[in-house]
């Protein structure tokens, strides 16, 4: 549009340049006006032209950072920490690769600040992704395609490859415009986050290369919106992967008896069924947010005696389990849970084990629940609220994350986190088909970051009145 405008507006003192020219009855004042104007808009169109030029270079680095394929369930981290080097090189950040676990690189990349000794801004995202089923996609997951719409198609355009680049993005362009920070900034690039963490952010934050870098806050995803407000999220429920095992006598399967394996499972499905009902009612109701009930979701149910070409129906089969996956907020009860389970979801009474493939408490040394403070307390909540606004970005109220993200690491050594994705007006659809991530919103998240990094890498500390009127200790 503007630049439609300015073709036309360059056209149109051109042509009346040239006429008065032309027509001897024209003050020079008038057309030295003319000509100034005329320069003006060659100006602003060269301007114009270059922003277009580098956003075009901004979406083309992301394209090349989301063809690459870090996928599980065996990612190969290299040739992505090759790419984000490269990047850093380009932009000029110094650059730390740390090993964990083998073959589990984390990068970190460095802005020093003028105030090295103040502690520092760490933005975090992750290099892998879950794993796509290509061919019920539109496009490839790995050749991020560009659509007429400019929709960008391609496994972690979402989660969270768009995240990682934007910081990029934004500090290639602050250095451009010759921005210094006060404060460190680190950016850090982790593994494993899909699986848990264990072999990254879990190992990584309680280190001390981590402790080195002396991090005051973090920033980590969070999730796309429909609408035009941003989410952010400043805790998350705990994911208990849950599986029970049931045994029973076999039997005929003509015969009723009771305590069969599967009809002892099956009460407890029932029991589980009920109890989702009841937390599914309050978002429903409107009583509750999503991140605020328990969550319980059946993942696999496994029993019956295979043949080549399905199951044996006349026997009743003597073992079945079924596998759940439960997210507790974070002011749920973990021991009460604990029982409810013991108790009443998978009792010894009705010939039933379980056991857990991952039981997170996210919880504090303190055995409190991790939560970002969100009030005048915690000067970088002022700071990001102020700062989305300033990019001309709206921001909801913060809320608890659904899953779990790295930021449970940090927030547990007491370091504030946010969740937070600049991704508005888009489908949420991390780990689902035909992930997407349009041109605008991801230019529009380079802006966000822009002002972020500005803000928070220019705030003093609590005696800072400029930046904020909070005295909370840092
Ligand atoms: C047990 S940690 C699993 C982490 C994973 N994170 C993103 O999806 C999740 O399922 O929430
Ligand atoms: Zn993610
Ligand atoms: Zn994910």
């Amino acid at each position: 549009m503007i630049r439609e405008r300015l073709h036309c507006e360059l056209l149109l003192a051109m042509v009346m340049a040239m006429a008065m020219a032309m027509v001897e009855k024209t003050s020079s004042s008038l057309l030295l006006l003319l000509l100034f104007d005329l320069f003006l808009s060659i100006c602003l169109f060269a301007k114009l032209d270059a922003s277009v030029d580098a956003d075009n270079a901004a979406v083309e680095r992301f394209r090349s950072y989301l063809v690459i394929p870090s996928v599980h369930p065996n990612p190969n981290y290299a040739p992505a920490v090759e790419f984000l080097l490269s990047q850093a090189q380009d932009i000029g950040l110094d650059a730390q690769t740390f090993e964990f676990a083998e073959n589990k690189p984390v990068l970190v990349l460095t802005w020093k600040g003028k105030n090295p000794l103040l502690p520092s801004v760490l933005l975090n995202s992750h290099m892998d992704v879950v794993p796509a089923e290509k061919e019920k996609w539109k496009h490839d997951p790995f050749a991020a395609v560009l659509d007429e719409k400019g929709d960008i198609y391609a496994r972690g355009s979402q989660d969270m490859k768009c995240v990682g680049m934007q910081y990029l993005e934004a500090v290639r362009r602050l250095k451009a415009k010759g921005f210094k920070p006060l404060r460190t900034l680190h950016i850090s690039f982790v593994p494993e986050e899909e699986v848990g963490g264990v072999n990254g952010a879990e190992k990584f934050v309680p280190s001390e290369e981590f402790k080195a870098l002396n991090v005051a806050v973090v920033l980590d995803e969070g999730l796309a919106s429909p609408n035009e407000t941003y989410r952010v999220f400043n805790g998350e429920r705990s994911p208990w992967w849950l599986v029970i095992r049931a045994t029973g006598a076999p039997g005929h399967g003509s015969k009723l008896y009771d305590n069969s394996a599967l009809e002892n499972l099956i009460k407890s499905l029932d029991l589980i069924s009920s109890y989702r009902a009841s937390q599914f009612d309050l978002i429903k109701e409107g009583l509750a947010a999503e991140g605020e009930v328990v969550s319980v979701n059946p993942v696999f149910l496994k029993a019956g005696t295979p043949t080549p070409t399905g199951f044996v129906m006349n026997v009743q089969p003597s073992e079945a389990e079924a596998g759940f996956d439960i997210r507790l907020p974070p002011l749920a009860d973990p021991v009460a849970f604990d029982k409810l389970i013991a108790e009443e979801w998978a009792p010894a009474s009705r010939n039933l084990s379980f056991t857990f493939k991952q039981k997170v408490t996210v919880r504090n040394k303190k055995g409190l629940p991790c939560l970002t403070a969100t009030d005048s307390s915690n000067p970088w909540w002022l700071l990001l609220k102020d700062s989305i606004t300033k990019a001309g970005g709206s921001i909801g109220q913060p809320e608890i994350f659904l899953a779990a993200t790295d930021a449970r690491f940090v927030r547990d050594e007491g370091i504030p986190a946010f969740g937070f994705s600049p991704m508005a007006n888009t489908p949420i659809l991390l780990h689902d088909h035909n992930e997407f991530l349009n041109v605008r919103e991801y230019l529009k998240g380079i802006d966000v970051y822009c002002e972020i990094i500005e803000t928070f890498s220019s705030y003093g500390g609590p005696d800072d009145q400029s930046k904020t009127s909070s005295h909370t200790e840092l």
